[in-house]
């Protein structure tokens, strides 16, 4: 039996997935045979042997790498070449916590068997036809001509498999408007109206918005040229504070487990907790100013999927925008219903599948090969 080898690099984790049997039917879920994650403290090739001998049993004649920024030049599946190979090098700077992580994993599976197919699967593709307002910044005009300057959104595969999972729960509605929340180590929202996303809360990179673990989101441009001249600090020196040093990691004083965050009462922590719920409310208010109401919210990623009572500690206080939310504490296996039967807006935590999705969007890219 044949087998695909599914890979995503998050930010603070790679997950692998093993798919043997897959159909052309885009919409029988493929089942993985198996799947494993190894965080991001093991370093350089350690990981890829650590994949090599996790999967070792598998006969695997193709390798999905989820690239999260494609630049202005690739969104939709591709076949990794040496040519593309040097393109996809020249992004790094675009998503410095996740591409660079991506490029060095294709890399060894290129090394590892010449005869391997190596594919990218971009976390942009399912925001490429964002509305003009939703992509644009107010910058001249020539200026993002010549550089095709443009807000990307990320996450593309989780907000889009999350749609999915609402869809399978409300079957005979065509007309609905979603807001989907990833909150892992990157977290970000998309607002989607009948299954199409019209705003998203990352931009350019994937660093603004939401607070995150060592992201600091939405932040004035003002202020980083403030830094620059005050502090004497490099473009480096300001990407490293921007996304390694930020987020609630950098607010909190160090603390960059969110568990740990949210059970912790030092002042610091609250506040950095605060933050992330604050700007979660904050976001999911203006997107229900833009989808005209709400149906559902969807929530997933390590923190959601970890967490019930972080889940219901952001969407606590919010009666006014329709959502109820169950008295007794949920609990069992995901998916799981935070709303109540009376509220307005359904309210689900699900466990995102990833890699199920980028390899549909592989199978619908190359056709004829799958
Ligand atoms: N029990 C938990 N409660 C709250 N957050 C958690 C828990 N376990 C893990 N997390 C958070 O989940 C995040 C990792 O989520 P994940 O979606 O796997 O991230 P990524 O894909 O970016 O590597 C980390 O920020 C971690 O703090
Ligand atoms: C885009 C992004 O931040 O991804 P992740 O949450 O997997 O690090
Ligand atoms: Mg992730």
């Amino acid at each position: 039996m044949t087998c695909i080898l599914v890979l995503n690099p998050g930010s603070s984790s790679i997950k692998w997935t093993v798919f043997c049997s897959f159909t052309k039917d885009l919409n029988e879920d493929p089942i993985a045979i198996d799947h494993g994650q190894i965080a991001l403290t093991i370093v350089g090739s350690d990981v890829f042997q650590h994949i090599v001998s996790a999967t070792a049993a598998y006969k695997i004649f193709a390798v999905i790498v989820r690239v999260v920024h494609g630049g202005s030049q690739f969104s939709h599946p591709i076949e990794v070449s040496h040519y593309i190979f040097n393109k996809l090098k020249a992004l790094d700077l675009l998503a410095p916590l996740h591409n660079r992580v991506a490029i060095e994993l294709i890399e060894s599976c290129q090394q590892y068997d010449e005869s391997l197919r190596v594919f990218a699967a971009f976390d942009t593709q399912f925001f490429i036809n964002l509305p003009a307002v939703a992509q644009i910044y107010g910058l001249p005009l020539d200026l993002i001509e010549r550089h095709q300057l443009r807000r990307y959104g990320f996450h593309g595969f989780a907000h889009q498999d999350m749609v999915r999972q609402w869809c399978i729960e409300n079957p005979y509605r065509q007309q609905f408007s979603l807001v989907t929340a990833q909150l892992g180590s990157g977290c970000s929202m998309t607002a989607i109206r009948n299954g199409k996303p019209v705003d998203t809360t990352m931009g350019f990179t994937p660093n603004d918005g939401l607070l995150m673990r060592t992201r600091s989101g939405e932040i004035d441009p003002g202020l980083l040229i403030w830094l620059q001249q005050q502090e004497g600090w490099s473009s480096n020196e300001i990407d490293h504070l921007l996304n390694t040093e930020a987020g609630w990691k950098g607010l909190s004083g160090g603390i960059d487990n969110m568990a740990d965050l949210f059970a912790s009462e030092h002042p610091q922590c609250r506040l950095a907790f605060d933050l992330f719920r604050y700007r979660f409310q904050k976001t999911l208010g203006a997107y229900f100013s833009i989808l005209g109401g709400l149906d559902g919210v969807v929530l997933s990623g390590g923190v959601a999927e970890h967490s019930l009572a972080i889940c219901r500690e952001l969407l606590s206080g919010l009666s006014h925008l329709g959502i109820e939310l169950r008295s007794q504490s949920a609990s069992g296996d995901l998916p799981i219903l935070l709303s109540s039967k009376t509220s307005k807006v359904q309210c689900r935590v699900v466990a995102v599948d990833e890699a199920s999705t980028m390899l549909h969007a592989v199978q619908q890219q190359f056709a004829d090969d799958f």
